[in-house]
């Protein structure tokens, strides 16, 4: 389905077919999402303040409802291949519910059950024809689009008619959802079909998309062949139009000074409207409209709260500092999260705060001061220099909310639509893997208390998240592990022609089109040892079975390093795995036993004897 929004023209000038009413209040809130994880809960779960505040069920679509009617087409489909691949929902199988109809003891009577038999039947048939109508009317119109020509596209680029643009990414998105539909002919296996059909291709489609979706968004073309390979067709309207809306105010109550509940009250005397953020976070406040300026308040003044977006209060609950630990903030201008991790540890041990630009320290410093934070140290420092500075291997934890391409933040900043370039992305990789390493080198892996580094960015890049955690995997010698936060999607294992570490779904990835924040990536890392490199030999991604040749002989053909370790017994090992799970042992084959010399010659007697004894028969019966 098209998005009913997609009525929206960007930058002010394009003239509104369909204005959009603006979002019910209380709906605001209710899209404070958590997709529920069946994942258990490891280590470093989030530790709360005790308040007790009730947050409301959520409710709202599931990822499956947004992706439901993508089709998938792995021969041509260029929004899918090599992305995404566990992103398909399971579907319940049809009729799942028979067990159900099975216990009911209506059912039991012969003639209710065929009765319902054939109002079934009859149903499904009804569905199938208006299905197959509906195909039948979009193949029509399939029949008689048509992309524009080469001449027809410099005329829209001179003149850009903005309707017609809308309605050709709306047709063009219909077409795309229900490619496989369309190119289907009755009948006809689909490769069949498509080998004869005519008609844009898929291909074609696509890139007419990414061209009309730029010129109507404002994007370039860079960033939009990103979000393109990243996210089925029906997923990307529904993301980019999600960037197009704010994403609603939210505060974070300074426990350090105030309690939820009574901060709450207050602001509601003062005509704010608010409600708690969601039920995962119990110092969170999301605002829906106020009579007075937010960030002027008394109480805001008085340090009672941070302004704060969703997506920012994560890697704090993730990193889930105990108090007296030693943690760092590399990253830590204006202090939204370096104030949350003092409030966490209750002002107490110690809180390094880090900025390299000077100028946006005052923020930071201002801010350690308004909230009463007293257990925190703010330098100003490259954070590369950071393990010289403090030294390596002691510290608790440390968090790095890396400086990055700010991809996630579009609704805050609309110029990263058209400024961000393949290189901003490389250079922030760049500087991305040498903080990191830095990250991982201050932390003590023997920290009694923690030994834990959190990645955090605002962006939705997978070079620069996913790509950088399974790059410290193999430059380090750390395991990811849970993030303990129960919502979010599972980060890639594989994008494109990157493979990751498969422990790489630990990490979790936030967006604002499904969690109604903004784009986000955090990553929680377990220091396992204070050495410089990880375990030798098997870099994360290889496990013993794809490092060891699997032939009879290969007790000869390990590897010294491999041989060793089976030494030590750890034959399911996946060294440095920066996974929790151990891998399932490989059956080993018993151990052949070899005769000795005596059975041998033993053996080679007997042998003899019986030849001898056989030669001696004579060949045939001829007595017969
Ligand atoms: C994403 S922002 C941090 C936001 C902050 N953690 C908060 O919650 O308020 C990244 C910060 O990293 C800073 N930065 C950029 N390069 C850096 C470097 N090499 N070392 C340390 N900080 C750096 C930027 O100036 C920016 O303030």
């Amino acid at each position: 389905m098209v998005p009913n929004s997609l009525t929206k023209k960007r930058g002010g000038k394009p003239p509104q077919t369909r204005p959009l009413p603006p979002p019910p209040k209380k709906k605001q809130k209710k899209e404070f999402i958590p997709e529920p994880q069946s994942e258990s809960e490891e280590e470093g779960n989030i530790t709360e303040e005790e308040e007790e505040v009730e947050g409301e069920e959520t409710d709202g679509e599931s990822f499956s409802d947004m992706s439901s009617d993508v089709e998938d087409d792995e021969d041509d489909d260029p929004f899918h291949k090599d992305i995404l691949g566990e992103e398909d929902e399971d579907h319940k199988e049809e009729g799942s519910d028979s067990d159900s109809e099975k216990d009911d003891p209506e059912t039991k009577s012969g003639k209710l059950e065929v009765k319902k038999e054939k109002t079934k039947v009859e149903g499904g048939l009804e569905t199938k024809t208006d299905i197959q109508k509906e195909v039948d009317e979009l193949k029509r119109e399939f029949a008689e689009f048509q992309l524009p020509t080469k001449d027809e596209l410099e005329e829209e680029k001179l003149k850009p008619d903005l309707t017609n643009l809308q309605k050709r990414i709306k047709e063009i998105v219909r077409f795309l959802s229900k490619f496989k539909d369309l190119r289907q002919e009755e009948g006809q296996s689909w490769k069949k079909s498509l080998s004869k059909a005519e008609g844009p291709s898929r291909k074609d489609l696509v890139a007419q998309l990414q061209l009309d979706l730029c010129a109507y968004y404002g994007y370039n073309e860079f960033l939009m062949g990103v979000l393109v390979e990243m996210f089925p067709v029906t997923e990307l309207l529904e993301l980019i139009e999600a960037y197009e809306k704010p994403r609603p105010i939210c505060i974070r109550t300074n426990t350090l000074k105030a309690r939820r509940r009574d901060l709450a009250d207050v602001l509601l005397n003062r005509g704010v409207n608010l409600d708690p953020l969601s039920k995962w976070s119990k110092v969170g406040l999301v605002v829906y409209d106020s009579q007075v300026p937010i960030g002027a308040t008394p109480e805001y003044m008085a340090g009672y709260y941070m302004l704060q977006s969703a997506s920012s209060f994560l890697p704090c609950m993730a990193l889930a500092p105990q108090e007296n630990e030693k943690v760092v903030d590399m990253a830590a201008a204006p202090g939204g999260k370096t104030t949350y991790l003092a409030a966490l540890m209750k002002n107490s041990g110690i809180v390094y705060a880090n900025e390299m630009k000077e100028s946006r320290l005052k923020s930071l410093t201002a801010n350690l001061q308004r909230m009463g934070v007293t257990n925190t140290v703010a330098s100003n420092y490259d954070g590369k220099e950071l393990p010289r500075v403090l030294g390596m291997n002691t510290v608790d934890r440390v968090l790095l909310d890396a400086p990055c391409s700010g991809t996630g933040v579009i609704s805050k900043d609309e110029s990263v639509k058209a400024s961000k370039s393949l290189e901003d992305i490389q250079n922030c990789v760049f500087l991305q893997k040498q903080l990191i390493l830095a990250a991982i080198d201050m932390v003590d892996a023997n920290s009694e208390t923690g030994g834990f580094i959190v990645y955090s960015t605002c962006s939705i890049m997978v070079p620069e998240n996913e790509a950088i955690i399974d790059y410290a995997l193999k430059k380090r010698d750390v395991q990811l592990v849970s993030c303990g936060l129960d919502f979010g999607r599972p980060g890639f294992t594989r994008f494109r022609e990157h493979r990751f570490h498969h422990s790489l779904d630990k990490t979790r990835r936030f967006y604002p089109h499904v969690h109604n924040m903004d784009g986000f990536f955090v990553a929680k890392l377990k220091k396992m040892s204070n050495m410089k490199q990880p375990p030798k030999s098997l870099k994360p991604s290889e496990t013993v079975e794809q490092a060891v040749p699997v032939d009879s002989s290969n007790d000869e053909k390990i590897q010294p390093e491999v041989k060793s370790q089976h030494k030590k017994g750890k034959d399911t090992i996946q060294v440095n795995s920066g996974s929790t799970k151990t891998s399932k042992p490989k059956e080993r084959r018993p151990k052949r036993k070899f005769p000795s010399r005596e059975e041998l010659s033993q053996a080679r007697e007997e042998k003899r004897k019986a030849l001898r004894k056989k030669n001696s028969k004579p060949i045939g019966n001829v007595d017969e």
